[in-house]
């Protein structure tokens, strides 16, 4: 029989904004800044962690399976294993889900599982003929063939091939996820006004909900090696005004467009990890669990129309649970995009679409905006794509312990044209 499956705890580092430059801390720098404090919390020893799993996505080539590499530098034994798991911006919830299969069919008892990137140090990848002369440099034994390599250098071998822009980039349909969003944007007749006023909405909630004390728990404090404190999640702007925002102008689909870099979510580094334990686990360390895990999904639909992937995801969960969308009480869905956000609740409103296609047998309609992405999101804080599944979840079970609510779904898009979806339950 499956076992009960609770998120006992989690933690965040503040996410701090990508400036075209590699940023202060590598992704497992992130996953440790968080870790540790999260760990030192806790009501069990190290040893007891059965397994680590950490998301990420732009993995940096001296820290491979940073799973592995932060469990150690966390402290954890030689003996816990680690395993990375990547689905795009899927990652982290990707770590939660795997988790909770681990520890319902009973194979473990506690698993810290996460997700971490920082966007600031994605892979630059060179070109074919860059990569051959540094071969052929490095390979040179005498002082005649290293001047003979260094005279085949060519000026284009320092452009690199794929770099950020490419990774959010599908490779299918060759369309960058803002492209996505704006298709979104034209089939669901979203408007420019509504992106905006959705977006300066998300920026509004960070900041109330950072002012009130609301992330304490959540978003711990990050130091780096000069002494920088990074206690804030640096994108957020107090004050925005949809006005403000209708100034910027379009980004991916010039001059018409409607997705701005007001109104999509930033390039940003970021970690979180979430706790997860069975009930045996919980009983026997006395710990006080923030929700239950009772159902995951995950959806696929055409890359093109990747910003749906919640609506997919989402749409199943709510028929094996006997639930229409006005049974969740909270929702956290990732803002990839305004357009992308307002798309899916438009789906979800279109009978013909929540029946035909969702099979929701009348059990659409509308989210109330008063229950979605409460405390802000991905547009306001940021998205490092491999955290964020995580992100949302912890933040999902804090909102609704605060709020006093008993069921959520966190659910995000993924490139490539995947969706992800987790039901909680208050605990
Ligand atoms: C499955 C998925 O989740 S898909 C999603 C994956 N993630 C993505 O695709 C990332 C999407 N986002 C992006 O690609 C980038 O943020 C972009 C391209 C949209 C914008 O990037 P940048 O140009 O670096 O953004 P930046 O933050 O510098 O903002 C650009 C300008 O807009 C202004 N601006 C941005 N946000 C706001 C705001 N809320 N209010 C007012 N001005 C703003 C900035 O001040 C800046 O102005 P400046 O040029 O005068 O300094």
């Amino acid at each position: 029989m499956a076992r009960a499956v609770y998120l006992v705890d989690g933690a965040r580092t503040p996410f701090i904004k990508a400036r075209g430059r590699p940023g202060p801390f590598t992704p497992v720098d992130l996953a440790v800044q968080c870790g540790r404090p999260l760990l030192m919390r806790q009501a069990f020893e190290p040893q007891a962690i059965d397994l680590v799993i950490l998301g990420c996505v732009n993995v940096v080539a001296d820290e491979m399976n940073p799973a592995r590499v932060a469990g150690l530098r966390l402290g954890l034994p030689d003996e816990t294993p680690a395993f990375t798991v990547q689905i795009n911006c899927g990652s982290g919830m990707q770590s939660i889900d795997t988790a909770f299969r681990y520890i319902e069919g009973g194979t473990a008892d506690i698993v810290l599982a996460g997700g971490t990137d920082a966007l600031s140090h994605s892979p630059l990848v060179l070109r074919r003929g860059a990569v051959d002369w540094f071969a052929e440099l490095n390979g040179a034994r005498s002082t005649g063939d290293r001047l003979k390599a260094f005279a085949g250098l060519k000026p284009d071998f320092l452009k690199p091939l794929i770099g950020l822009e490419r990774g959010l980039t599908d490779p299918i349909t060759n369309l960058n996820m803002g492209q996505t969003a704006e298709l979104l944007a034209h089939y669901f007749a979203i408007s420019r006004q509504e992106a905006d006023e959705y977006a300066a909405e998300s920026h509004n909630r960070l900041d109330r909900a950072t002012n009130e004390g609301w992330l304490k728990d959540e978003m711990l404090p990050a130091f780096g090696r000069d002494g920088d404190v990074h206690e804030r999640d640096d994108g957020v702007r107090p004050g925005s005004s949809a006005a403000g925002l209708a100034k910027l102008k379009p980004v991916f689909e010039k001059p018409y467009g409607k997705v701005t870099a007001g109104n999509s979510s930033q390039i940003t580094d970021g970690a979180s990890w979430v706790v997860l334990a069975s009930e045996e686990a919980v009983a026997k360390h006395g710990m006080k669990p923030l929700a239950r895990i009772v159902d995951s999904e995950w959806g696929a639909l055409d890359p093109s129309i990747m910003g749906l992937g919640p609506v997919v995801a989402s749409a199943p969960i709510l028929k094996r649970q006997n639930m229409g969308v006005s049974d969740v009480d909270l929702w956290e869905l990732n803002e990839a995009f305004a357009a992308q956000v307002l798309a899916c609740l438009r789906a979800f409103e279109t009978e013909k679409i929540a029946n035909d296609v969702l099979g929701l047998d009348g059990r659409g309609g509308a989210i109330d905006r008063a229950r979605l992405n409460v405390d802000g999101g991905a547009i306001s804080l940021g998205h490092p794509v491999g955290t964020s599944g995580t992100r949302i979840t912890l933040h999902l079970a804090n909102a609704m312990r605060r709020l006093g609510h008993k069921r959520g779904i966190a659910t995000e898009c993924i490139g490539g044209g995947q969706g992800g979806a987790m039901l909680l339950e208050a605990a």
